[in-house]
């Protein structure tokens, strides 16, 4: 969350600071109910206060860094049932060179604070930072290649499937290790001793969490080089789409599709893991308080048999077996249905509303999607068309009236000769032929932002 890019109109108006930023998620009763991200002025902790008051009572709430006083002050107060955070730096930064405005002294009384606060608070003040399942890494990576959009690219660009992809991921690598990890083990540990967790600083402990930290690491930046901003690909409205709409910058679509990308891996089909992300795009900026700016959080989900049943209950057989009678396809919920079904807020007819789903919406998803009234589906195409027995792919090409952003080579660049280019969508703006050529020029144009 707290990678969740600006939009374009809060990059205008604000000059970039250099601020490490705060994710957190809130969870309540195992569902996801908000995905926050701290702005240059607030703190993750104080906008879930801000959004959620007190429902945040017997919450579970997940950090990206330990939370500050003022924060945890509140949250406690709020009746949360536990607080988990990222063993690294936390939110007031203990690292001598940062470049905040906070003394180092003043970081540490805060570090005592927090301290106190968790000591003598109900909710539970934890890391949670399980060992990742034996082969998980590996399982990742190869999931990563496979899944749609990694293997849309390498349809066009062989040279993606292995020597490309591992460039993006290992540029990932170091950003993501830039922002989660303290490079010094001494540094670490010094800061664990700060924050009360001297227990992890002895080994084999110490050594322990931070091959687990690198892990989680690493786990992150190959999800993410699955869908990469490389060559012109990106998600581009479908040609069968009727709407002229506007679209979301690539930026913003591809972070959304990453966490559906990650989400997919909760799955209990396991053959194939589908995440769906819902969002939606807050019409009054006045309101834009959070670090995800105009875009709110609305449901997610994927795939997996009905709340509540136990792994032999239901048949787990697919399209491939002979006896119809116990195939999986008439037990399983969708990844889509499941984020319709557990959304935690309405999805408002006057708004933007958008689902960011991992594979093509199949037929029972599609008038699902619709009907619920989401304006956008940001999704791989590569099943469109596709019949099969159980689960067909038919209805997502005939869809009108909800705008389709499928991942593919930007349609204009394609043929930039053709008469078509100099009045085609790119995310739903009509732009001129000089608008397009300048497109090839700059990386961010041709990417579809916004102007
Ligand atoms: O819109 C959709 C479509 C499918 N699924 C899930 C349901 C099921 O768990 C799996 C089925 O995928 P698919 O149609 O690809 O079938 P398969 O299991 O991969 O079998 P096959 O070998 O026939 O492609 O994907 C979704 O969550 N949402």
């Amino acid at each position: 969350m707290e990678v969740f890019p600006s939009s374009k109109h809060v990059q205008a108006i604000k000059k970039p600071q250099r601020i490490k930023k705060t994710g957190l998620v809130v969870v309540r009763n195992m569902k996801i109910i908000g995905l926050h991200c701290s702005s240059s002025e607030l703190h993750a902790g104080q906008i879930a206060v801000i959004k959620h008051g007190s429902r945040l009572k017997d919450c579970d709430l997940y950090f990206s860094r330990k939370p500050c006083s003022t924060c945890l002050k509140m949250i406690v107060n709020a009746g949360v049932n536990r607080i988990s955070y990222w063993p690294s730096d936390p939110e007031i930064s203990l690292q001598p060179e940062n470049p905040s405005q906070t003394s180092l002294g003043d970081a540490r009384l805060d570090a005592k604070a927090v301290e106190r606060l968790k000591s003598n608070s109900r909710a539970h003040v934890c890391v949670l930072l399980q060992p990742l399942a034996c082969y998980m890494v590996q399982f990742v990576e190869e999931t990563s290649l496979k899944c749609d959009f990694a293997q849309k690219i390498t349809r066009i660009h062989p040279e993606f499937q292995r020597s490309t992809f591992y460039e993006y991921r290992q540029d990932r690598v170091k950003e993501y290790e830039a922002l989660f990890l303290i490079s010094s083990e001494e540094k670490h540990k010094e800061i664990l001793r700060l924050m009360g967790l001297e227990n992890l600083c002895e080994d084999p402990y110490f050594v322990c969490l931070r091959q687990n930290m690198k892990e989680l690491v690493l786990v992150l930046a190959t999800v993410a080089a699955s869908v990469p901003s490389y060559s012109d690909f990106g998600f581009y409205l479908s040609e069968t789409s009727d709407d002229n709409q506007q679209g979301l910058t690539q930026e913003i679509a591809q972070h959304c599709i990453i966490q559906a990308r990650l989400l997919a891996y909760r799955t209990e089909d396991h053959k194939i893991g589908v995440g769906a992300v819902v969002w939606a795009e807050r019409k009054c900026s006045t309101l834009d308080c959070d670090g995800t700016g105009s875009m709110y959080f609305l449901g997610c989900g994927y795939n997996a048999f009905p709340v509540g049943s136990e792994y032999a209950d239901f048949p787990h057989m697919d399209d491939n077996q002979k006896d119809r009678e116990i195939r999986k396809f008439r037990y399983i919920i969708h990844a889509e249905q499941n984020a319709i079904t557990f959304r935690c807020q309405e999805i408002k007819p006057d708004e933007q509303s958008m689902i960011f789903v991992t594979k093509c919406p199949c037929d029972e998803c599609v008038p699902l999607i619709k009907g619920a009234g989401i304006k956008q589906i940001y999704t791989g195409d590569m099943d469109s068309g596709k019949k099969k027995a159980d689960i067909s792919y038919m209805k997502f090409s005939q869809l009108r009236g909800v705008g389709k952003y499928s991942w593919q080579q930007n349609p204009r660049r394609m043929s930039p000769n053709s008469t078509k280019a100099s009045t085609s969508v790119e995310n739903g703006d009509l732009k001129n032929k000089e608008e397009d050529d300048s497109g090839f020029k700059s990386k961010r144009m041709c990417y579809g932002e916004r102007t």
